[in-house]
């Protein structure tokens, strides 16, 4: 069953595309952005009020000064101010030549053309200057870096409209088993919903990535040895769900090695998701994921994000983790590294995060997965931990 449509084309993640800048959230930068100009460009006023040359204010006030000038943002500046005169400036607008403060309307009394100042202004009051927050010819991002919102108002800022970012992932998903039915539809009696491929497009439509195809695969070597060369010739990933544990029944590692697939490594010392394997194809790689929900989700998170991230060019691949500390003790069977799903649960008396969590999680159920913030990551040494204990943390 092909749910996605195929199209034909060959791994290139190393390819980049211009854009405009205001649709670039999310995509990494294939380029550094490098500012066209200062920014700002000119000094200009911060406030409206009056620009004036602070040394013509002889002695200690007050002073009435004529106004000679009025400028608005987007009006060129007159060419400079003459002694001691102000001119009627508004936020925006160009510093004339010579004048070196800006005063508030509100510390100003107006007389028709003149005004009243009672206080002498600083130097540079109310001027941001030409500059100030980004240098001509400055890298503002560098190449590999995901953009964000704030990002782009930077780029805006400094003349990058369009921007060059790598071309997105191309992912294509092989959710192997023959008990699996389309979640919600028709199921004989040892047939079961299909919970991976909904979690993993979700979770995809979520990232860059390009999905070239979403495949239900038979449990059968060949058929889906067929089905993988197919998605390698499309996609920098294929992802696949099931088959990769020792049973006999489990045909995707052997239709993997079968099309000349060089394993990097398959079996993993974590808990759950140990079958959990990672291979090369040419240019492209595979992500074997276990079938069970559970150990399908936290591999993903675990390898899945970081590996996206990486085949989109992004520099900072590992997603963001912090400590917290746990609510209640842990005992459990040490050897393998732990990802349990945990539940954030208040402050505690120095502000760090509680999580809560239960002692033991099935690796088939994902019920758990709908009150966690997130996974919890314990070392594979470690046999018991009392309450209060630092954990490191993954939000999901
Ligand atoms: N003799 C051994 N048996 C197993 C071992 C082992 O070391 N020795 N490891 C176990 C572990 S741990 C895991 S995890 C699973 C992984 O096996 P597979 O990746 O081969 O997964 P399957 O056998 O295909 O499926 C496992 C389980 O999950 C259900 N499933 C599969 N796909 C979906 C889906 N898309 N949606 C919902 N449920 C799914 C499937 O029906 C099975 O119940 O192997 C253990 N066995
Ligand atoms: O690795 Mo399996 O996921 O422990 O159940």
């Amino acid at each position: 069953m092909i749910a996605t449509q195929m199209t034909a084309h060959h791994p290139a993640a190393d390819l980049s595309e211009t854009i405009p800048c205001d649709q670039a959230l999310g995509r990494v930068l294939a380029q550094p952005v490098i500012t066209q100009s200062m920014v700002p460009s000119f000094d200009h006023a911060a406030m409206d009020g009056y620009a004036l040359t602070t040394s013509t204010l002889i002695g200690n006030g007050p002073w009435a000064l004529p106004i000679r000038a009025r400028i608005a943002a987007g009006q060129a500046a007159p060419e400079s101010l003459s002694g001691a005169s102000a001119a009627r400036i508004f936020t925006g607008a160009p510093v004339p030549k010579g004048a070196d403060a800006v005063v508030m309307q509100e510390d100003v009394t107006r007389h028709g053309d003149q005004m009243l100042l009672t206080r002498r202004p600083a130097r540079g009051l109310n001027i941001r200057h030409a500059g100030s927050d980004m240098m001509e010819g400055e890298i503002i991002l560098e190449k590999g870096r995901r953009l964000r919102s704030g990002d782009i108002a930077a780029c805006a800022a400094a003349g990058a409209g369009c921007v060059e970012v790598l071309k997105r992932p191309r992912v294509a998903l092989l959710v192997s088993g023959d008990e699996l039915r389309m979640a919600g539809g028709v199921r004989a009696a040892a047939q079961i919903w299909d919970v991976n491929t909904p979690m993993l497009l979700a979770s995809l439509a979520a990232t860059d990535a390009e999905l070239v195809a979403s495949v239900q695969g038979a449990d059968h070597r060949i058929a889906l040895a067929k089905q993988m060369d197919e998605m390698f010739a499309m996609a920098d990933l294929v992802i696949t769900t099931g088959g990769i544990s020792v049973g006999e029944e489990d045909h995707v590692k052997p239709a993997f090695i079968g099309l000349g697939g060089e394993m990097l490594f398959s079996g993993v010392a974590i808990k759950p998701g140990k079958p959990v394997s990672f291979g090369r194809m040419g240019r492209s790689f595979w992500l074997g994921l276990p079938g069970n929900p559970f150990s399908a989700f936290v591999t993903w998170q675990i390898f899945g994000l970081a590996l996206i991230r990486r085949l989109a060019g992004e520099t900072v691949a590992v997603p963001a983790r912090r400590h917290v500390v746990t609510k209640s003790a842990i005992r459990r069977k040490p050897g393998r590294c732990e990802f349990r799903p945990a539940m954030l649960a208040g402050f505690d008396p120095w502000g760090r995060d509680y999580v809560q969590f239960d002692d033991f999680t099935p690796s088939a159920g994902v019920k758990n997965l709908v009150s966690a913030d997130g996974l919890i990551i314990l070392p594979a040494d470690i046999e018991t931990l009392p309450a209060g204990s630092l954990v490191l943390f993954q939000p999901i």
